[in-house]
């Protein structure tokens, strides 16, 4: 017999990778973090003894969700400001209440909180854009996630730093604390085209190059954004972006609603991915981005939430679910982002656009084990033709029971594993009163 960690016997597994394959009746095997096969149940029973031996017979294990974009700590500003197109949401609710409440501190509750639903929700990796990050990845490293810590970068001050200099300064020196984690990438967060000026995005080019390190932009998130962009520059922002080195396979293009034939010929020969945030889209009446028409392009989408503060939650099955019919619905087209390619977009895509795709999205031999087990046994799963089908277009992120990340597991049976859901609560309901005192 082969001693393994873990073995799950599940009813049936989506790998992702072979693509569009559902396997029933096979198990999992986990050692040392990783995957160690994944074969038919019967095989799994004489072939490993387990220190750990889980019966998910009932349920559904897929590779863990990636959110590939979101300011974790904004959970702490849910519900603050609804209803407002990009531009008043930001410069007169959300920026004035970020210059008021945001330190280290609120990073710190603010991203537990996030952590929190994300991990109940099924995400096993997630990538984060905020303020005091550090914060961020020392709680995301110590709730067991993976993660991509995009620190920010702005032309003007706020209390992470005064300028560009100490942003990047700052942001570099963390990335050598996480150097050699496993989890923790840190990557570079230029807010936007119209927040940061050539200069800066010149030198993250050059840096972000040199060190192989991600970059993650908001781009093209509004017509407006565009518009004034070509008014001001002459050029479309993507497009400066280009000329200043800014694009490549390190980059990641969040929103990316506003697409001409041009910009679509940048995203594809400089091989940049685009992250789909559909629900911060609709909420804030941002646009549509195309994803049919990228997908058959052969960019690369990934999904995301965006923060807790736009969406309004960090619900990544309910988010793909959402990307599944708004890609019909925009394009005219039924079969356009079907069930298999949804989940495609929410695990493996992610894991490309970040760069990790070598370690994780997918469930293959030999891969870290980012593992998630969804029950499939009440009356709405059933009856239940398809598993793929059933999962994005009919199931709710509640019945994700089990979550696994480098074969460490967060969550058993619902119950979190690393983080405290009591004092997370006490927390966030401490914060609320602060705010919601001071500032209406
Ligand atoms: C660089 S720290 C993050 C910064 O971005 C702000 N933000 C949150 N959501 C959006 C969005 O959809 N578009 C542009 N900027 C956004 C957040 O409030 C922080 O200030
Ligand atoms: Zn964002």
């Amino acid at each position: 017999m082969e001693t393994v960690d873990t073995l799950i016997h599940a009813g049936w597994i989506i790998p992702v990778i072979p693509e569009n394959q559902v396997l029933s009746e096979c198990s999992l095997a986990i050692n040392d973090g990783r995957i160690a096969a994944i074969v038919p149940t019967t095989e799994a029973k004489s072939r490993f003894s387990a220190t750990e031996e889980l019966d998910l017979t009932q349920h559904l294990i897929i590779p863990g969700l990636i959110n590939a974009h979101g300011h974790a700590a904004m959970s702490l500003l849910r519900g603050f400001a609804d209803d407002h197109p990009l531009q008043t949401w930001l410069e007169e609710h959300i920026w004035p209440a970020e210059g008021q409440w945001v330190d280290a501190e609120f990073v710190k509750d603010g991203t537990e909180l996030a952590l929190a639903e994300m991990i109940r929700s099924g995400t096993t990796c997630f990538s984060d854009m905020y303020f005091f990050p550090e914060a961020a990845a020392k709680a995301a490293f110590e709730s067991g996630i993976r993660a991509q810590i995009t620190f920010p970068v702005f032309d003007f001050p706020s209390a992470w730093g005064q300028g560009p200099d100490e942003y990047l300064s700052k942001g570099l020196a963390l990335n050598d604390d996480y150097r050699s984690n496993e989890l923790i990438t840190i990557g570079f967060g230029p807010h936007a085209p119209y927040t940061v000026s050539d200069e800066p995005l010149q030198r993250i080019a050059t840096i972000a190059e040199e060190m192989q390190a991600p970059i993650q932009i908001h781009l093209h998130e509004t017509a407006f954004e565009v518009d004034e962009a070509v008014k001001n520059t002459g050029k479309r922002p993507i497009q400066r972006l280009a000329d200043l080195g800014l694009l490549s396979p390190l980059t990641q293009c969040v929103h990316m609603t506003q697409i001409s034939d041009d910009d679509l010929e940048l995203l594809k020969s400089t091989g940049a991915h685009i992250v789909h945030c559909p629900e911060s889209n609709l909420k804030l009446a941002s646009g549509f981005c195309p994803v049919d028409k990228l997908q058959q392009t052969g960019i690369n989408v990934a999904l995301g939430t965006d923060g807790a503060a736009s969406n309004n939650d960090l619900d990544l099955l309910g988010e793909l679910r959402t990307a599944a019919l708004l890609a019909k619905g925009v394009s005219g087209n039924a079969s356009a982002l079907n069930a298999h390619q949804a989940i495609r977009m929410t695990t493996l895509n992610g894991a490309k656009a970040m760069g990790i795709d070598h370690v994780t999205g997918s469930l293959e031999t030999g891969k870290a084990a980012d593992v998630i087990a969804i029950a499939f046994d009440e009356l709405e799963s059933m009856p239940l033709y398809n598993p793929a089908s059933q999962l994005v277009y009919a199931q709710r992120s509640h019945r994700i029971t089990h979550s696994w990340v480098n074969g460490k597991c967060l969550m058993h049976d619902r119950q979190l594993q690393t983080l405290s859901e009591h004092e997370i609560i006490t927390k966030a309901q401490r914060w609320q009163k602060k705010i919601a005192g001071q500032s209406h």
